[in-house]
C-alpha cells in the first residue's frame, strides 16, 4: 500500500512529505527533485514571490547511495525566505509584546472570498485569517510535486509509464485539439505557458498581461496523460477501487481545481453512443481502438490506452483590485486583504496534477503487482503481460 502525507505551513521554515510503500532499488537524486520543483515554479503568470523565494530540497530519509531503501521517504523542501518570517510563524509562544505588534501590524481580519479564510475561521475558532491561509496555500504543492517525482521515477523504471502534462486552455484562449508525444516534453516544458500549440500560446501570453494590466486574475484547463499503462489498473467491482474516481479525487485535491474529467468528459453528455465510445479491431498486431474518448479507462479499469485527464482550475482568487468581504474585528463592510498573488497558476498546475496522477498511478501498479523492489513489480508485470498475450488480448495503443 502507498501512503503519504505533507506538512508544513506557506511562510513556515519548511514543507515536509512523507511517503511509505515505494519499493526499493527506485533511483532518484536530489537533482530529480529539484528540477520537478523548478518546473512548478515556471510559468507566466506567477507572481513576485516565485521570484525572490527559493526550494531547498533534502533528502531526509528512505535514500541511499541514489536510490530508495524501500523504507518510508522524508523529504524536506526547506524555504529560503523562513528567516523573515520566525517571528510571525514561530513554532514556540512569543512574548504578548510582539503579538501585539503583529496584530497592530498585519492581522488578518478581511478574510478573502475564495480562499480558506472565513470558512477556516468558523471551524477552528481563529479570529483572523492568517493560520488557515498559511495551510491552505498552494506553496503545499511543492511537497506534493517531491514525492510525486519519486512516484514517476518508480512508475517509468518498474513499468516504463512516463506522465506529462500541458495547457489546453487559458482564460478564453483555447489551444488546436493536437496531442502531445513524450517527444514534446521539453518544448512544452521551454513554453512559458506550457502550452503544445504555439500560436495559442502566444495568445495565452497577451492574456496573462491584459490581465495583470487590468488587476485580474485567469484560470484555465491542464490535460495530464500517461503512456505505457497496462490494461487492468483499478477495478470495476466498488466504487472507491476504480481508477477514474481516484484520479478525480486526486484531481480535485489540488487547490482551485474545480472540475475534471476522464477523455472527452463532458462533451460525451452531449453526443450520441455510436459516436462516444471507443470500437475495437483486432489483427494479427493485437487489438487495437478505432479512437480515444474514454481517456484510457473503462468501468474504473486502465484499458492499456493513453491515460488523458483533464483538471479545470479557477482564476486565482486573491483578485489584486480586492474583491468585497468584511472586516471580522468591526463587523464593517471592506476590501479583501490582498498583499501580492499569481495572475495565472495553470502551467504550475499541470505540474502539480502531473504529480498526483503519478502517486495514484504507482498505488494502482503496487496493488495490481505489488513488489518490494523494482525487479519484483518488473516481474509481476512482465508475467501478467505474457498471460494477456497468450489470451491474444495485448492491445497496441
Ligand atoms: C500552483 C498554484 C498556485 C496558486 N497561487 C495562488 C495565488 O498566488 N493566489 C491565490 O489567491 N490563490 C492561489 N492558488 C489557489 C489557492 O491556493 C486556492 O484557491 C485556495 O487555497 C482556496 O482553495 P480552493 O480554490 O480549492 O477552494 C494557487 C493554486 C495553485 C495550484
Ligand atoms: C508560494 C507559492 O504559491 C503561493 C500560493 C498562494 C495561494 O494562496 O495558494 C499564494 C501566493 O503566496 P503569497 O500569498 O504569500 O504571495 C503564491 O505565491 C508556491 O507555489 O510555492
Amino acid at each position: 500500500m502507498l501512503r503519504y502525507l505533507t506538512a508544513g505551513e506557506s511562510h513556515g521554515q519548511a514543507l515536509i512529505a512523507t511517503m511509505e510503500g515505494i519499493p526499493a532499488h527506485v533511483e532518484v537524486s536530489s537533482d530529480d527533485i529539484r528540477n520537478a520543483l523548478a518546473r512548478r515554479r515556471l510559468g507566466a503568470g506567477r507572481g513576485a514571490r516565485m521570484k525572490f523565494e527559493a526550494d531547498e530540497v533534502t533528502l531526509l530519509g528512505g535514500f541511499r547511495h541514489g536510490e530508495t531503501l524501500g523504507s518510508p521517504i522524508a523529504i524536506m523542501v526547506g524555504n529560503t525566505e523562513w528567516p523573515k518570517w520566525t517571528e510571525v510563524m514561530s513554532p514556540d509562544a512569543v512574548d504578548q509584546e510582539v503579538l501585539d505588534a503583529q496584530a497592530r501590524n498585519a492581522k488578518l481580519t478581511r478574510p478573502r472570498p475564495g480562499h480558506a479564510d472565513l470558512a477556516g475561521m468558523q471551524k477552528y475558532d481563529w479570529d483572523e485569517a492568517r493560520p488557515l491561509l498559511e495551510r491552505a496555500s498552494a506553496r503545499e504543492t511543492a511537497a506534493r510535486v517531491a514525492i510525486g517525482q519519486v512516484a514517476k521515477n518508480f512508475l517509468q523504471q518498474a513499468c516504463g509509464i512516463t506522465v506529462l502534462s500541458h495547457v489546453v486552455e487559458l482564460g478564453p484562449v483555447k489551444a488546436a485539439k493536437t496531442f502531445p508525444t513524450i517527444d514534446d516534453l521539453d518544448r512544452i516544458d521551454a513554453d512559458p505557458l506550457r502550452c503544445n500549440d504555439p500560436v495559442a500560446s502566444l495568445a495565452m501570453q497577451d492574456e496573462v498581461e491584459a490581465c495583470h494590466k487590468a488587476g485580474d486574475t485567469l484560470g484555465g484547463i491542464v490535460e495530464v496523460l500517461a503512456w505505457g499503462l497496462p490494461p487492468g489498473l483499478g477495478s470495476h467491482s466498488q466504487g472507491d477501487r476504480r481508477l477514474d474516481a481516484k484520479l478525480a479525487g486526486a484531481l480535485m485535491g489540488i487547490q482551485a481545481i474545480k472540475g475534471v474529467e476522464l477523455g472527452d468528459g463532458f462533451d460525451l453528455a452531449r453526443v450520441r453512443g455510436s459516436q462516444a465510445h471507443d470500437e475495437i479491431s483486432g489483427g494479427p498486431d493485437g487489438i487495437r481502438r478505432l479512437s480515444h474518448h474514454a481517456g484510457g479507462t473503462e468501468a474504473g479499469m486502465s484499458t492499456g490506452e493513453v491515460l488523458r485527464v483533464r483538471a479545470a482550475m479557477k482564476p486565482i482568487a486573491t483578485v489584486p483590485t480586492a474583491l468585497r468581504t468584511i472586516d471580522v474585528a468591526t463587523g464593517e463592510q471592506a476590501r479583501a486583504h490582498h498583499q501580492r498573488s499569481d495572475v495565472c497558476a495553470v502551467p504550475a498546475a499541470g505540474v502539480v496534477a502531473e504529480a498526483m496522477v503519478a502517486l495514484v498511478l504507482a498505488e494502482a501498479v503496487l496493488e495490481k503487482f505489488g513488489g518490494d523492489s523494482v525487479a519484483e513489480t518488473r516481474r509481476n508485470l512482465e508475467a501478467y503481460q505474457a498471460r494477456v498475450a497468450e489470451q491474444g488480448l495485448t492491445i497496441h495503443g
